[in-house]
């Protein structure tokens, strides 16, 4: 077990706001420090501590209710993180960073800590766009959700984690997307991002070692704990407990270190219970406990951005691993059309070593090459748009034997002609920024040396299933939310249509993908929300009164 008890570690001068917080006493708790069988109570139950657990919580907790925090994965805090990828994806993300889809043609990171995958993501912050928020309103009757409407709750959240335009200048990975963009005349923009005091080390994905990054473990989860929240961490919720039209109590499986079960159960109960266990696992927590789905909708319509990469190799030093990971967009393809071929969003992703090793592809003398030319290599990702076309529909969630999700989407013609459309649009940008050589990630693409010779070979590439490395960081839906039943499950305040106290607020609520990196449009739902079972609570208890 991690030794977690004062003397407080201090690494050169850096404070961990979660150590400090538990040595003054937080009710902060490792599972298997309970006794097998303990009880929980609380007045409101959430399961999930990353953008729309940690945001829920500290709203709920500062309104005067206790919160118990549920979270399956471990406590790791500023001062346990390194810059180690090897001890980060282990660690940090769900199954240690290897969850793949079910046919192994895309790779998807997400977040198992606390703080969830606010804890690792790459702090770019946008809105969600406004064709966005109208599609929804147009086509799954969600209510609430106009542009103008959650303006409010984008603003109070982008004040609560600092989020400003990135005011340093790129490091060249990102300068590559700006400079090429502007030889051809495409539009780009600056990211902002969710960051106070940067230091600019570009290892965001591996837990922020500076407390710059405002992500969930350093605001809002010591906000709930110090309102009386609780935590209890490697917590696995394994099923709701049904009372008729109610969730009853949380069932939990306690973890080991190893991630295992210990063998150990507790059982949480409040008189309402909130979902933000994120896409994927929400649904999974559901399909488990034999939720009331009478239109099989659960785990439906689940989204992930599907990213496809191009990489370019520089005579000019890139290290590509350093420096804000996203710092420049462009958009200029992502809107021609909202509901017609697939739209993409350009970003530049970071490289470090060992995310590069599997995004480069291939193996042996070829692979040993690409890898030494890496600090010279820069790489750019075309983010596909999904759910906004009838031939994008997303993948369904499963359950494996053991009770752990698989997610069955596959990467479809639709699609497919976005990867084609976005290699096209990433290696002429790339070559106007001055790349000697240019590669797509597909099997069968050669380091192209001119735009021409790559404008031809892309054109040649067969787009068939596992011929090529489609990822993604941003997992969405599967709990779609509207007032149409036919679809959704999940009404516009977040409540799950069938059971009277069970809300969802995370990234699984979302109808579509969100067309932007979609943390602050889990930081706006929640925040709203939440505000709104606020206002439901204090009815409820004044009504008892
Ligand atoms: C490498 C990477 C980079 C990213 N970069 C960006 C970025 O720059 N900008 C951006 O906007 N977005 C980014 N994202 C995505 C963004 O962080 C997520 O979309 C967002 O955090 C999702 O919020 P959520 O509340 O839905 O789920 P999460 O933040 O994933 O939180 C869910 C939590 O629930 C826990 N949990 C799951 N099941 C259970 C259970 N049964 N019991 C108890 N706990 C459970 C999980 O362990 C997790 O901690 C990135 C993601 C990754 C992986």
């Amino acid at each position: 077990m991690t030794e977690r008890t004062p003397p407080i570690p201090v690494v050169a001068g850096i404070n961990d706001p979660m150590l400090e917080g538990m040595a003054d006493g937080w009710q902060v708790h490792d599972a298997a420090d309970l006794s097998d069988g303990s009880r929980l109570d609380a007045d409101v139950i959430i399961i999930g501590t990353g953008a729309g657990g940690g945001t829920s919580a500290e709203i709920l907790a500062e309104a005067g209710f206790k919160v118990l925090m549920l979270e399956e994965g471990p406590l790791r805090s500023t001062n346990d993180f390194k810059m180690d990828e090897r001890e980060a994806y282990r660690d940090l993300y769900q199954e240690s960073a290897g969850r793949m889809s079910k046919d192994g043609a895309m790779s998807i990171l997400q977040g198992r800590c606390v703080g969830g995958t606010t804890v690792i993501n790459w702090t770019s912050s946008f809105r969600t766009p406004d064709e966005t928020l109208n599609y929804w309103s147009e086509n799954f009757a969600t209510q609430g959700f106009s542009p103008e409407e959650m303006a409010p709750w984008f603003e109070r959240m982008e004040q609560r984690l600092n989020i400003a335009d990135w005011q340093v200048p790129p490091n060249k990975n990102n300068a590559v997307l700006s400079e090429g963009a502007t030889k051809l005349g495409i539009d780009w923009k600056v990211i902002p991002r969710n960051v106070a005091g940067c230091w600019n080390l570009g290892y965001c994905g591996t837990g922020c070692p500076t407390n710059a990054k405002q992500s969930m473990l350093v605001t809002t989860i010591p906000g709930a704990l110090k309102n009386n929240s609780e935590l209890v961490y490697s917590a696995r919720a394994e099923k709701l407990l049904f009372d008729g039209k109610k969730v009853s109590g949380v069932e939990i499986t306690v973890l080991g270190e190893d991630k295992n079960p210990t063998g150990s159960k507790l059982v949480a109960r409040a008189p309402h219970v909130i979902m933000a266990c994120g896409g994927i696992n929400g649904p999974a927590l559901l399909m488990r406990s034999n939720a009331p789905d009478p239109k099989n909708r659960v785990g439906k319509r689940t989204f992930l951005h599907p990213v496809a990469f191009n990489f370019a190799r520089f005579e000019e030093t890139i290290d590509p691993y350093y420096g804000a990971p996203q710092s420049i967009y462009s958009d200029a393809f992502q809107w021609q059309s909202v509901d017609g071929p697939v739209g993409y969003k350009l970003e530049v992703p970071p490289l470090q070593p060992g995310l590069a090793s599997v995004l480069l592809l291939g193996h042996g003398a070829r692979h040993f090459d690409d890898m030494q030319h890496l600090p010279n290599t820069h790489a750019m990702i075309a983010l596909m748009r999904d759910g906004f076309h009838a031939d994008s529909q997303g993948g369904e969630i499963e359950l494996a034997s053991d009770g752990s999700p698989i997610v069955n989407y596959e990467l479809n013609e639709y699609l497919w002609d976005g990867f084609k459309r976005s290699f096209l649009t990433m290696s002429e940008i790339e070559f106007a920024a001055g790349a000697k050589a240019v590669r797509c990630s597909h099997l069968d693409s050669p380091w192209f040396t001119s735009w021409e010779e790559a404008k031809a070979g892309i054109e040649q590439l067969e787009f068939r299933p596992n011929a090529f490395t489609a990822g993604s960081a941003h997992v969405m839906g599967g709990l779609c939310m509207g007032e149409d039943l036919d679809t959704c499950v999940v009404n516009s305040e977040g409540k799950y249509h069938y059971l009277d106290n069970l809300w969802v607020f995370d990234g699984s609520a979302f109808p579509t993908s969100i067309g932007a990196n979609p943390q602050l449009s889990v930081y706006g739902l929640a925040c709203k929300q939440a505000n709104g079972l606020v206002e439901k609570l204090r009815a409820e208890k004044a009504a008892k009164a």
